[in-house]
């Protein structure tokens, strides 16, 4: 019996956070006595997929069709569900982000399984098989049972740090017969939305929101992101005035960022804002409002004007580095 864990990937390099979620499937894997199945679609390179070995696979079902570079839901899910059939697999687990919501509950339908999206915890399986997930705005936890023989794990992602180890998974073909209208969606174009450090990856994330003031005033919230090697992101408002791109925009309509360090520059710090997040590690506030809701989350802020202050975090920042090199 085998875990299946969909790993994901740009134009054939793995995402980080599928690194987490192979992990994440071995630790529920050894609880179970089970071994750890990835499932790699698409164009991926072999030792790209042996080198997930090192965070727990066993093994990498391979489904090598081109067609699957770019999503398409359906066939995705046939894939899954041919590889936890195949494994006799009864845990599947997912990334909670787009592609995992497109294909997950897709997969639970179809194998008739409970499912919990956006899971924060192992399962606890003293008390059932029992995981955590954040709900209401991240305002409060609820702790679901999945009473379903076959299991489907929505992981969010940056939940635990990964650790490499030495490793290297069996990579294995899979055939799985696909039909038209599993790609019903035809792929046009493919738009570059990131900046220069994903927002979804990063680890670092400055983010601006209305005291910016206006478009003009990105440069230097941009200076700084650049200076930490971080990526930006911006509050609803921003993307809606069109200051800043949609896929920049976090919160409850937006991404879920996890980084170790958020700044968010000029935002109030609104709920459906936090709810986007409050899962950083570090949360420096900069706002000019001493009362901006913001400060509560926050574990540093600064009171003031940041059209003053980003400049001079900036060559703070600058200069920390000169003497460190
Ligand atoms: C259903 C729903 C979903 C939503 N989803 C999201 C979401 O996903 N993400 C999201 O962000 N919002 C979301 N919102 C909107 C949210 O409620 C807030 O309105 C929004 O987050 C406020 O954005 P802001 O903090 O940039 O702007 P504001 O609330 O206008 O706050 C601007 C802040 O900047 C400070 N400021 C002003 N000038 C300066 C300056 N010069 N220097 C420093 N600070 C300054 C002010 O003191 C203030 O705190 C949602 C709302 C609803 C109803």
């Amino acid at each position: 019996m085998s875990v299946i864990v969909l790993v994901e990937h740009t134009g054939g390099i793995i995402k980080a956070q599928s690194f987490e979620a192979v992990q994440y499937a071995a630790q529920i894997a050894e609880k179970m006595g089970a071994t750890v199945t990835a499932v790699a679609l698409g164009s991926v390179a072999a030792d790209a997929m042996e080198g997930l070995g090192q965070y727990g696979a066993q093994k990498v079902l391979h489904v090598a069709d081109s067609r699957l570079d770019e999503l398409h839901s359906r066939a995705y899910a046939g894939a899954l569900i041919a590889a936890a059939q195949k494994e006799d697999s009864k845990v599947i687990i997912t990334l909670h982000d787009l592609k995992g919501r497109a294909v997950a509950p897709r997969v639970a339908v179809k194998l008739q399984a409970g499912l919990v999206a956006g899971a924060l915890s192992y399962p606890d399986t003293e008390k059932g098989f029992v995981i955590k997930k954040a709900v209401f705005s991240g305002k409060a936890f609820a702790y679901v049972n999945i009473l379903s023989e076959v299991k489907v794990i929505m992981l969010m992602p940056n939940t635990f740090p990964v650790k490499k180890l030495e490793g290297k998974a069996i990579v294995e073909q899979l055939d799985v017969s696909f039909n038209e209208k599993d790609f019903g969606v035809k792929v046009k174009s493919v738009n570059k939305v990131t900046g220069e450090v994903p927002l979804a990856d990063a680890e670092l994330v400055v983010s601006g929101g209305r005291g910016l003031n206006g478009p003009e005033n990105w440069g230097i919230l941009e200076d700084l992101a650049k200076e930490l090697g971080a990526a930006t992101a911006c509050s609803r408002p921003v993307a809606d005035s069109h200051w800043r791109p949609h896929h920049e925009h976090v919160g409850q309509t937006g991404g879920t960022v996890r980084p170790n360090l958020y700044i968010a520059v000029g935002i109030s710090g609104a709920i459906q804002h936090l709810a986007g997040v409050n899962g950083s590690k570090t949360i420096v506030v900069i706002n000019k409002d001493p009362e901006a809701p913001f400060f509560k989350a926050a574990n540093y802020g600064v009171v003031g004007d940041a059209l003053e202050i980003l400049p001079r975090l900036t060559a703070a920042v600058k200069k920390f580095k000169e003497h460190h090199q």
